[in-house]
C-alpha cells in the first residue's frame, strides 16, 4: 500500500454552485441525487436521459438538462463535473479538458484518473458517514457502511442538532477561550444520546441552554 492509493477526504460545500454531469444514465442519476441533496445547481448534458428519475427531475426543472452531446465549452464556469457517459474515451477527454481549466472531475469509467471519487454515504442530519475503498470495490464500501447503519441510528440527528445549537450559543456567550473549552468538555459529557434512545429527551430551548451555561461556566 503506497500513497498512490490514497485520496484526501474533504467535504465540499456545493450549495448554489454550478455542477455539471455529462451523461444521463444510471450513474448520472446517482451522482445527480447526491448533488441535489446538498443544494447544488445541477446541469446535465446528454442527448438522451436513460433514467426515468432524471427525466422527472428535468421536467420539474429541479435540474437543467441540455439535450445534446458534450462540448468542451460546457465546462466554462463549472465548479465540478462528473464524466458519466458510456463512452470511456470521451470520459477521459472530458477529464483532460477539466484538468486544463482547474475544474474538479470525477470519471465514472476510470475512477483513478479523475481528481475525486465518490464514497458511499450515510447521513443522520448533520452527521455524514462516508466510506471509501479508494476504488478497490465500490460495493464493499456500501457493505461496510451498512454495518455502521445500526451503530449510528437516527438519534444522532437530534443529538447533533443539540450540539450545534449549544456550541453556537457557547461561542456567542463565553468570550474567554479557556472557559469555553472547559464548558465544551462538559457539553460532550452529557449523555444526551442515551436520553434520546430511552425516549425521554425533550429538545432544549434557548433559555434552558443559557441557564445550563450559567450554572456550568467557570471563569
Ligand atoms: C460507492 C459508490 C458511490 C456512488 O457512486 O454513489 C460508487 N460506486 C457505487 C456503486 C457501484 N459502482 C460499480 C458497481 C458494480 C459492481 C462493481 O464493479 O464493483 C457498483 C455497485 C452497485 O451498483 O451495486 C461499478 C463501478 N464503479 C466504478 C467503476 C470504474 C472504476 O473502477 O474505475 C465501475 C466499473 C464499471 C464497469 O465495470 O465498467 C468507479 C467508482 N465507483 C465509486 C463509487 C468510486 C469508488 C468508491 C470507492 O471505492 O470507495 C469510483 C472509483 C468513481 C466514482 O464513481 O466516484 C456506489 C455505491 C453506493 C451505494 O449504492 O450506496
Ligand atoms: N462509477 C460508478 O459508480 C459506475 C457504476 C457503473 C458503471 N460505471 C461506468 O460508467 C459508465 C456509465 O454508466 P451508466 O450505467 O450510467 O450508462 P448508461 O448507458 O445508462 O448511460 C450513459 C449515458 O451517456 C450518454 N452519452 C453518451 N454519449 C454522450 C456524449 N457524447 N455526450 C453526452 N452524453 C453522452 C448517453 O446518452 C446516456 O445517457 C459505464 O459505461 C461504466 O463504465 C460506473
Amino acid at each position: 500500500m503506497t500513497e498512490d492509493h490514497q485520496y484526501l477526504p474533504v467535504l465540499l460545500n456545493c450549495k448554489g454552485r454550478s455542477c455539471l454531469i455529462i451523461g444521463g444514465g444510471k450513474v448520472a442519476e446517482r451522482k445527480a441525487i447526491h448533488l441535489l441533496d446538498v443544494g447544488a445547481s445541477v446541469h446535465i448534458v446528454s442527448p438522451v436521459l436513460r433514467s426515468e428519475t432524471l427525466q422527472r427531475l428535468a421536467n420539474k426543472n429541479v435540474l437543467r438538462w441540455t439535450k445534446r452531446e458534450y462540448q468542451a465549452d460546457d465546462l466554462t464556469g463549472v465548479f465540478l463535473v462528473y464524466a458519466a457517459t458510456d463512452d470511456s474515451k470521451l470520459n477521459l477527454e472530458i477529464a483532460a479538458n477539466a484538468d486544463r481549466l482547474g475544474v474538479l472531475v470525477n470519471i465514472a469509467s476510470h475512477g483513478e484518473k479523475g481528481t475525486f471519487i465518490t464514497p458511499a454515504v450515510l447521513r443522520r442530519g448533520r452527521l455524514t458517514l462516508a466510506v471509501s475503498t479508494s476504488g478497490a470495490g465500490p460495493r464493499a464500501a456500501r457493505d461496510i457502511l451498512q454495518q455502521l447503519e445500526e451503530q449510528f441510528g437516527p438519534e444522532y440527528e437530534e443529538y447533533l442538532d443539540f450540539l450545534y445549537e449549544m456550541r453556537t450559543m457557547i461561542k456567542q456567550e463565553v468570550a474567554c477561550k479557556d472557559a469555553r473549552s472547559r464548558l465544551l468538555d462538559k457539553v460532550y459529557g452529557i449523555d444526551l444520546l442515551g436520553e434520546i434512545r430511552l425516549g425521554g429527551y425533550e429538545p432544549w430551548n434557548a433559555d434552558k441552554m443559557k441557564q445550563w451555561i450559567e450554572i456550568n461556566r467557570e471563569e
